[in-house]
């Protein structure tokens, strides 16, 4: 297959990043578009068509229509996160295709074994889209993290950064709609504490809440439920441990993600800018991403700038991890390589995001499965 088609379900914010993406691909295009609004999915469609250099996306009337399209290769699932687990099945049911599906990969605990058993024997590759690890300071950072720590004890994960923004619908606001900020935002990064450290949880441990954002908006006389800040300790099969701090109301910070970890050699540290369009234009060039090695003998930390390709910061909020995640699917749907992220991580990472949010709420220790 020379040509990928796309179909992407949901129209919104992180499906214009997708699109965008998609078009930078030489053996990708957007064939079909779905969205309930249809205005938005007009646009999405437009965007596809990359202002005249190639065809407009077809706009489909529901879901039905996207999925009896024609020149449909792969689904792009971008719809808020508690439609994933039924969109999931009705793709399964219908058009059997190869899927990128965007994180969490499902809300309701119940349906963790309902998609296990959904995908035994699916005959098409199923990628689940936490793309952060391809970010390239975190990528650096992996590469290079056994190397300069002798390997890994401690690895700790802190995300300082803007609030939840606004969405279409407000469905964000809303621990039932995402399955809790810590399945939400998190599962990026507990992904990540179980690529990094290459072992499975045992046990959460987590302390979080929401101490201002959004408790000023009502919808429907409802306030918001959603948390802005925690702890999340994970201890892992293999002795070691990681930690994430969250904090949301912290928008003013130079880098939005820094990630450390530290064994018997030392230290290294990756620091990861937030989306470019964000950072003030009064304060100069946004913060390039860096990577710090910090031995501990001799000492002297070296420190890396990681600069991202100006093209693919173009393209989205992520540091061009979503190209380097397409780029990979792509090739995997047209028979070139094996899913990286695939419905095990997606579905750990959700297991992993549940039980903090159960641990922040009793106060108890969490058991991971
Ligand atoms: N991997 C990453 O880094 C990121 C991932 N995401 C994920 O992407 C997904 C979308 O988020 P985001 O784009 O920010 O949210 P938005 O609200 O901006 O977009 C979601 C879109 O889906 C549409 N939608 C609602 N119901 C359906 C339906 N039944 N079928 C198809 N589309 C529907 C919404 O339309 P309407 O409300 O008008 O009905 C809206 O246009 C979420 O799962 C989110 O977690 C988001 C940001 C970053
Ligand atoms: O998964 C995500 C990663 O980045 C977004 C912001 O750019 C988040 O809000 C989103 O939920």
């Amino acid at each position: 297959m020379d040509m990928v088609n796309y179909g992407i379900i949901g129209c919104g914010m992180m499906a214009r990043e997708h699109i965008q993406n998609i078009n930078l691909l030489p053996h990708g295009r957007v064939s079909v578009v779905f969205d309930p609004v249809l205005e938005m999915a007009q646009n999405c469609a437009v965007l596809a068509g990359k202002g005249g250099a190639g065809p407009e996306a077809v706009v489909a009337g529901s879901l039905d229509d996207l999925l009896a399209h024609p020149e449909l290769d792969a689904i792009v699932i971008v719809s808020p996160n508690y439609l994933h687990a039924a969109q999931l099945h009705e793709i399964v049911a219908k058009r059997p295709l190869p899927i990128l599906c965007e994180k969490p990969l499902y809300t309701d605990p119940e349906d963790a074994a309902k998609l296990d058993a959904l995908f035994e024997g699916y005959p098409h590759p199923v990628w689940v889209a936490m793309e952060y690890r391809y970010m390239p300071p975190v990528a650096a950072l992996i590469e290079q993290a056994e190397q300069a720590t002798g390997g890994i004890s401690m690895l700790t994960v802190r995300e300082h950064r803007f609030p939840f923004l606004p969405k279409i619908g407000d469905w964000n606001r809303f621990n039932e709609n995402t399955g809790g900020t810590l399945v939400e935002k998190c599962c990026h990064f507990f992904d990540l504490m179980r690529l990094i450290l290459k072992a499975e949880p045992v046990r959460v441990m987590a302390s979080a809440g929401q101490a201002m954002n959004h408790l000023e908006e009502t919808y429907d006389g409802r306030t918001p439920d959603i948390w802005d800040n925690g702890y999340v300790i994970v201890d892992f099969e293999n002795g070691t441990r990681a930690m994430l701090e969250l904090c949301m109301f912290a928008e003013g910070s130079r880098y939005q993600e820094e990630i450390s970890a530290v064994g018997p050699k030392g230290k290294i540290e990756c620091l990861v800018p937030g989306p470019g369009r964000f950072w003030p234009a009064q304060l100069g060039p946004a913060p390039v991403p860096q990577v710090i090695i910090s031995p501990r003998a001799p000492q002297g930390p070296i420190t890396m700038d990681i600069p991202v390709d100006p093209a693919l910061l173009d393209a989205g909020d992520h540091n061009g991890s979503t190209f380097y995640q397409h780029q990979r699917f792509n090739a995997v749907v047209r028979g070139q390589g094996e899913v990286e992220v695939t419905l095990a991580d997606g579905a750990k990472a959700v297991a992993i995001g549940l039980a903090a949010q159960e641990s922040a709420r009793t106060g108890q220790a969490v058991t991971v499965q």
